[in-house]
Protein backbone atom coordinates (compact mmCIF):
# COMPACT_ATOMS: atom_id res chain seq x y z
CA UNK A 1 0.00 0.00 0.00
CA UNK A 2 2.58 2.86 -1.20
CA UNK A 3 1.51 6.47 0.29
CA UNK A 4 -2.09 5.70 0.82
CA UNK A 5 -4.76 3.67 2.08
CA UNK A 6 -7.21 1.31 -0.06
CA UNK A 7 -10.35 2.71 1.72
CA UNK A 8 -12.26 5.73 2.63
CA UNK A 9 -12.67 7.04 5.76
CA UNK A 10 -16.92 6.91 5.35
CA UNK A 11 -15.83 3.21 4.11
CA UNK A 12 -14.34 2.44 7.55
CA UNK A 13 -17.10 4.22 9.47
CA UNK A 14 -19.78 2.03 7.95
CA UNK A 15 -17.53 -0.92 8.57
CA UNK A 16 -17.01 0.01 11.78
CA UNK A 17 -20.85 0.54 12.54
CA UNK A 18 -21.34 -3.12 11.16
CA UNK A 19 -18.39 -4.84 13.17
CA UNK A 20 -20.60 -3.31 16.26
CA UNK A 21 -23.92 -4.50 15.31
CA UNK A 22 -22.22 -7.79 14.83
CA UNK A 23 -22.31 -8.30 18.30
CA UNK A 24 -18.58 -9.81 18.37
CA UNK A 25 -15.98 -8.32 20.12
CA UNK A 26 -13.66 -6.04 18.41
CA UNK A 27 -10.38 -5.60 19.99
CA UNK A 28 -8.90 -2.15 19.50
CA UNK A 29 -5.08 -1.20 20.68
CA UNK A 30 -3.93 2.17 21.49
CA UNK A 31 -1.43 3.12 18.86
CA UNK A 32 2.21 4.86 19.97
CA UNK A 33 2.76 6.35 17.14
CA UNK A 34 1.21 6.26 13.11
CA UNK A 35 3.64 3.26 12.53
CA UNK A 36 2.19 1.16 15.16
CA UNK A 37 -1.20 1.65 13.88
CA UNK A 38 0.24 0.02 10.77
CA UNK A 39 1.51 -3.21 13.17
CA UNK A 40 -1.98 -3.52 14.64
CA UNK A 41 -3.10 -3.55 11.68
CA UNK A 42 -0.81 -6.50 10.58
CA UNK A 43 -1.01 -8.05 13.52
CA UNK A 44 -4.94 -8.72 13.52
CA UNK A 45 -6.64 -6.47 15.03
CA UNK A 46 -10.26 -5.24 14.47
CA UNK A 47 -9.55 -1.44 15.36
CA UNK A 48 -7.07 1.20 16.27
CA UNK A 49 -7.36 3.82 19.39
CA UNK A 50 -5.93 7.41 20.07
CA UNK A 51 -5.46 7.58 23.43
CA UNK A 52 -5.42 11.30 25.37
CA UNK A 53 -3.26 9.59 27.73
CA UNK A 54 -0.06 8.36 25.23
CA UNK A 55 -1.05 11.73 22.94
CA UNK A 56 -0.49 13.72 26.31
CA UNK A 57 2.35 11.61 27.16
CA UNK A 58 4.52 11.21 23.82
CA UNK A 59 4.39 15.50 24.47
CA UNK A 60 6.14 14.93 28.28
CA UNK A 61 2.76 16.15 29.04
CA UNK A 62 0.42 14.66 32.13
CA UNK A 63 -3.36 13.54 30.91
CA UNK A 64 -4.99 16.94 32.11
CA UNK A 65 -6.34 18.47 29.09
CA UNK A 66 -3.40 20.00 28.40
CA UNK A 67 -2.69 19.13 24.57
CA UNK A 68 -4.81 21.31 22.47
CA UNK A 69 -7.53 19.61 19.40
CA UNK A 70 -5.46 20.72 16.66
CA UNK A 71 -2.79 18.65 18.18
CA UNK A 72 -4.90 15.54 18.57
CA UNK A 73 -6.25 16.20 14.74
CA UNK A 74 -3.01 16.67 13.27
CA UNK A 75 -1.84 13.27 15.15
CA UNK A 76 -5.25 11.74 13.67
CA UNK A 77 -4.67 12.65 10.14
CA UNK A 78 -1.46 11.28 10.46
CA UNK A 79 -2.75 7.81 11.88
CA UNK A 80 -5.95 7.23 9.62
CA UNK A 81 -3.43 7.88 6.63
CA UNK A 82 -1.67 4.57 7.17
CA UNK A 83 -4.36 2.25 8.19
CA UNK A 84 -7.39 0.91 6.72
CA UNK A 85 -8.69 -0.07 10.32
CA UNK A 86 -11.15 2.35 11.85
CA UNK A 87 -9.74 4.76 14.50
CA UNK A 88 -11.39 5.92 17.73
CA UNK A 89 -9.82 9.18 19.40
CA UNK A 90 -10.40 10.82 22.88
CA UNK A 91 -11.45 13.14 22.75
CA UNK A 92 -11.54 14.10 26.55
CA UNK A 93 -13.89 16.71 27.56
CA UNK A 94 -14.52 17.87 23.97
CA UNK A 95 -12.36 20.61 24.97
CA UNK A 96 -14.41 23.63 26.05
CA UNK A 97 -18.03 24.46 25.96
CA UNK A 98 -20.63 22.45 23.99
CA UNK A 99 -19.76 24.60 20.98
CA UNK A 100 -16.38 23.76 21.49
CA UNK A 101 -17.41 19.96 21.75
CA UNK A 102 -19.28 20.72 18.34
CA UNK A 103 -16.22 21.73 16.68
CA UNK A 104 -14.29 19.24 17.82
CA UNK A 105 -16.50 17.11 16.33
CA UNK A 106 -16.02 18.60 12.69
CA UNK A 107 -12.13 18.84 13.00
CA UNK A 108 -12.22 14.85 14.59
CA UNK A 109 -14.79 13.70 11.42
CA UNK A 110 -12.75 15.67 8.97
CA UNK A 111 -9.33 13.97 10.00
CA UNK A 112 -10.95 10.64 8.73
CA UNK A 113 -11.52 8.80 11.77
CA UNK A 114 -14.15 6.42 12.90
CA UNK A 115 -15.66 7.75 15.84
CA UNK A 116 -14.47 9.46 19.32
CA UNK A 117 -15.60 9.80 22.75
CA UNK A 118 -16.58 12.05 25.40
CA UNK A 119 -16.76 12.12 28.88
CA UNK A 120 -18.38 13.67 31.87
CA UNK A 121 -15.45 15.50 33.86
CA UNK A 122 -14.43 19.19 34.39
CA UNK A 123 -11.08 20.73 33.19
CA UNK A 124 -8.37 19.94 34.05
CA UNK A 125 -9.78 16.93 33.66
CA UNK A 126 -7.25 13.55 35.05
CA UNK A 127 -6.81 9.95 34.10
CA UNK A 128 -10.36 8.15 34.90
CA UNK A 129 -8.70 5.44 37.45
CA UNK A 130 -7.21 8.26 39.81
CA UNK A 131 -8.77 9.72 43.01
CA UNK A 132 -10.09 13.42 42.99
CA UNK A 133 -12.28 13.80 39.77
CA UNK A 134 -14.97 16.05 39.24
CA UNK A 135 -17.85 15.57 37.27
CA UNK A 136 -20.08 18.40 35.19
CA UNK A 137 -23.62 18.07 35.86
CA UNK A 138 -25.51 15.84 34.18
CA UNK A 139 -27.32 18.18 32.19
CA UNK A 140 -24.16 19.92 31.23
CA UNK A 141 -22.85 16.76 29.83
CA UNK A 142 -26.36 16.27 28.00
CA UNK A 143 -26.08 19.12 26.08
CA UNK A 144 -21.75 18.52 25.08
CA UNK A 145 -23.67 15.19 23.78
CA UNK A 146 -26.29 17.14 21.93
CA UNK A 147 -23.92 19.53 20.40
CA UNK A 148 -21.31 16.77 19.51
CA UNK A 149 -24.43 15.11 18.21
CA UNK A 150 -26.14 18.34 16.01
CA UNK A 151 -22.55 18.99 14.18
CA UNK A 152 -21.73 15.69 13.09
CA UNK A 153 -21.99 15.39 9.18
CA UNK A 154 -21.69 11.66 8.55
CA UNK A 155 -24.33 9.42 10.76
CA UNK A 156 -21.87 6.80 10.74
CA UNK A 157 -19.40 8.94 12.57
CA UNK A 158 -19.72 7.26 15.83
CA UNK A 159 -20.50 9.19 19.19
CA UNK A 160 -19.37 7.61 22.48
CA UNK A 161 -19.88 9.21 25.52
CA UNK A 162 -17.71 8.46 28.92
CA UNK A 163 -19.44 8.76 31.94
CA UNK A 164 -16.45 9.12 34.91
CA UNK A 165 -19.30 8.81 37.76
CA UNK A 166 -18.42 4.76 38.85
CA UNK A 167 -15.94 6.37 40.77
CA UNK A 168 -17.60 9.49 42.13
CA UNK A 169 -21.23 9.06 42.40
CA UNK A 170 -21.53 4.91 42.44
CA UNK A 171 -22.36 2.69 39.97
CA UNK A 172 -26.07 3.66 39.89
CA UNK A 173 -25.53 7.11 39.01
CA UNK A 174 -23.79 5.90 36.56
CA UNK A 175 -25.62 4.13 34.52
CA UNK A 176 -28.22 6.66 35.05
CA UNK A 177 -25.71 9.16 33.07
CA UNK A 178 -25.06 6.89 30.61
CA UNK A 179 -28.78 6.67 29.59
CA UNK A 180 -29.33 10.12 29.74
CA UNK A 181 -26.50 10.40 27.25
CA UNK A 182 -28.34 7.75 25.11
CA UNK A 183 -31.15 9.50 25.09
CA UNK A 184 -29.19 12.93 24.27
CA UNK A 185 -27.81 10.86 20.89
CA UNK A 186 -24.60 9.01 22.20
CA UNK A 187 -24.24 5.75 20.04
CA UNK A 188 -22.33 3.71 22.33
CA UNK A 189 -20.95 3.99 26.22
CA UNK A 190 -17.35 3.98 27.78
CA UNK A 191 -18.18 3.33 31.50
CA UNK A 192 -15.10 4.37 32.67
CA UNK A 193 -13.43 2.46 36.62
CA UNK A 194 -15.56 -0.01 36.66
CA UNK A 195 -14.46 -2.54 40.03
CA UNK A 196 -15.62 -5.68 39.08
CA UNK A 197 -17.92 -8.17 36.61
CA UNK A 198 -20.95 -7.76 38.84
CA UNK A 199 -20.37 -4.01 37.77
CA UNK A 200 -19.94 -4.67 33.91
CA UNK A 201 -23.02 -7.17 34.01
CA UNK A 202 -25.14 -4.10 35.16
CA UNK A 203 -23.86 -1.47 32.66
CA UNK A 204 -25.28 -4.79 29.87
CA UNK A 205 -28.18 -5.39 31.70
CA UNK A 206 -28.76 -1.65 31.74
CA UNK A 207 -28.30 -0.31 28.61
CA UNK A 208 -28.61 -1.94 24.50
CA UNK A 209 -25.56 0.60 23.00
CA UNK A 210 -22.51 -0.93 22.12
CA UNK A 211 -19.90 -0.78 25.14
CA UNK A 212 -16.54 -0.55 25.57
CA UNK A 213 -14.61 -1.99 28.42
CA UNK A 214 -11.11 -0.09 29.50
CA UNK A 215 -8.66 -2.70 30.18
CA UNK A 216 -5.73 -0.02 31.03
CA UNK A 217 -3.34 -1.71 33.19
CA UNK A 218 -2.04 -0.35 36.78
CA UNK A 219 -5.94 0.77 37.13
CA UNK A 220 -9.16 -0.29 39.09
CA UNK A 221 -10.57 -2.31 36.38
CA UNK A 222 -9.69 -6.22 36.39
CA UNK A 223 -7.76 -7.00 33.27
CA UNK A 224 -10.23 -9.37 32.02
CA UNK A 225 -9.69 -11.49 28.97
CA UNK A 226 -11.75 -11.35 25.82
CA UNK A 227 -13.73 -14.47 26.60
CA UNK A 228 -14.64 -13.18 29.27
CA UNK A 229 -15.54 -9.58 27.67
CA UNK A 230 -17.62 -11.51 24.68
CA UNK A 231 -19.88 -13.68 27.22
CA UNK A 232 -20.79 -10.22 29.32
CA UNK A 233 -21.66 -8.85 26.22
CA UNK A 234 -18.82 -6.44 25.80
CA UNK A 235 -18.47 -4.78 22.06
CA UNK A 236 -14.86 -3.42 22.30
CA UNK A 237 -11.90 -4.32 24.80
CA UNK A 238 -9.51 -1.43 24.40
CA UNK A 239 -6.18 -1.43 25.56
CA UNK A 240 -4.98 2.16 25.43
CA UNK A 241 -2.08 2.71 26.84
CA UNK A 242 -0.72 -0.54 26.44
CA UNK A 243 1.88 -0.39 23.57
CA UNK A 244 3.28 2.59 24.73
CA UNK A 245 4.08 1.08 28.42
CA UNK A 246 5.57 -1.76 26.56
CA UNK A 247 8.02 0.59 24.01
CA UNK A 248 8.56 2.79 27.03
CA UNK A 249 9.83 -0.13 29.69
CA UNK A 250 12.24 -1.61 26.49
CA UNK A 251 13.39 1.61 25.93
CA UNK A 252 14.16 2.47 29.05
CA UNK A 253 15.96 -1.11 30.03
CA UNK A 254 17.74 -0.50 26.04
CA UNK A 255 19.32 2.60 27.58
CA UNK A 256 20.39 1.56 30.79
CA UNK A 257 22.59 -1.87 29.06
CA UNK A 258 23.69 0.84 26.38
CA UNK A 259 25.24 2.83 29.19
CA UNK A 260 26.18 0.15 31.04
CA UNK A 261 27.79 -2.34 28.32
CA UNK A 262 29.31 0.63 25.92
CA UNK A 263 27.58 -0.92 22.86
CA UNK A 264 24.24 -2.42 21.76
CA UNK A 265 25.22 -5.49 20.69
CA UNK A 266 23.50 -7.94 23.84
CA UNK A 267 19.98 -5.46 22.40
CA UNK A 268 19.90 -7.03 19.42
CA UNK A 269 17.98 -9.67 19.48
CA UNK A 270 15.53 -7.90 21.07
CA UNK A 271 15.18 -5.17 18.44
CA UNK A 272 13.09 -4.88 15.26
CA UNK A 273 14.73 -5.67 12.57
CA UNK A 274 15.82 -3.69 9.03
CA UNK A 275 13.74 -6.01 7.32
CA UNK A 276 10.27 -6.50 9.17
CA UNK A 277 10.64 -1.92 9.44
CA UNK A 278 10.82 -1.89 6.05
CA UNK A 279 7.97 -4.88 5.32
CA UNK A 280 5.77 -2.81 7.58
CA UNK A 281 7.21 0.57 5.45
CA UNK A 282 5.81 -1.23 2.38
CA UNK A 283 9.09 -0.33 1.06
CA UNK A 284 8.69 -2.57 -1.82
CA UNK A 285 5.74 -1.42 -3.28
CA UNK A 286 7.26 1.54 -3.79
CA UNK A 287 8.67 0.29 -6.68
CA UNK A 288 5.14 1.12 -8.78
CA UNK A 289 6.49 4.46 -8.48
CA UNK A 290 10.40 4.29 -9.44
CA UNK A 291 12.25 0.51 -9.40
CA UNK A 292 15.25 2.03 -7.80
CA UNK A 293 13.80 2.77 -4.51
CA UNK A 294 13.66 -0.71 -3.86
CA UNK A 295 16.48 -2.27 -5.75
CA UNK A 296 18.90 -3.50 -3.12
CA UNK A 297 18.94 -6.54 -0.70
CA UNK A 298 19.61 -7.19 2.75
CA UNK A 299 22.49 -9.00 4.89
CA UNK A 300 19.61 -12.53 6.22
CA UNK A 301 18.48 -11.65 9.41
CA UNK A 302 19.23 -7.80 9.21
C1 LIG B 1 -8.46 5.62 28.32
C2 LIG B 1 -7.76 6.86 28.77
O1 LIG B 1 -8.68 7.93 28.79
C3 LIG B 1 -6.68 7.27 27.76
O2 LIG B 1 -6.43 8.48 27.62
O3 LIG B 1 -6.07 6.38 27.16
C4 LIG B 1 -7.07 6.74 30.16
C5 LIG B 1 -6.09 5.59 30.26
C6 LIG B 1 -5.13 5.64 31.43
O4 LIG B 1 -4.76 6.74 31.89
O5 LIG B 1 -4.69 4.58 31.88
C7 LIG B 1 -8.15 6.69 31.24
O6 LIG B 1 -8.63 5.59 31.55
O7 LIG B 1 -8.53 7.77 31.73
MG1 LIG C 1 -8.08 9.73 28.14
Amino acid sequence: MPLHTRTTPAGRRRAFREQLASGRLLRMPGALNPLSARLIQDTGFDAVYLSGAVLAADLGLPDIGLTTVTEIAARAQQTTRVTDLPVLIDADTGFGEPLNAARTVQLLEDAGLAGLHLEDQVNPKRCGHLDGKTLTPREEMVRRVRAAVDARRDPDFLLMARTDARSVEGLGAAIGRAKAYVDAGADAIFPEALADTAEYEAFRKALDVPLLANLTEFGRTPLLDTATLEDLGYNIALYPVTLLRLAMGAVEDGLRTLAEEGTQKSLLPRMQIRSRLYELLGYADYSAFDSAVHDFTLPPGT
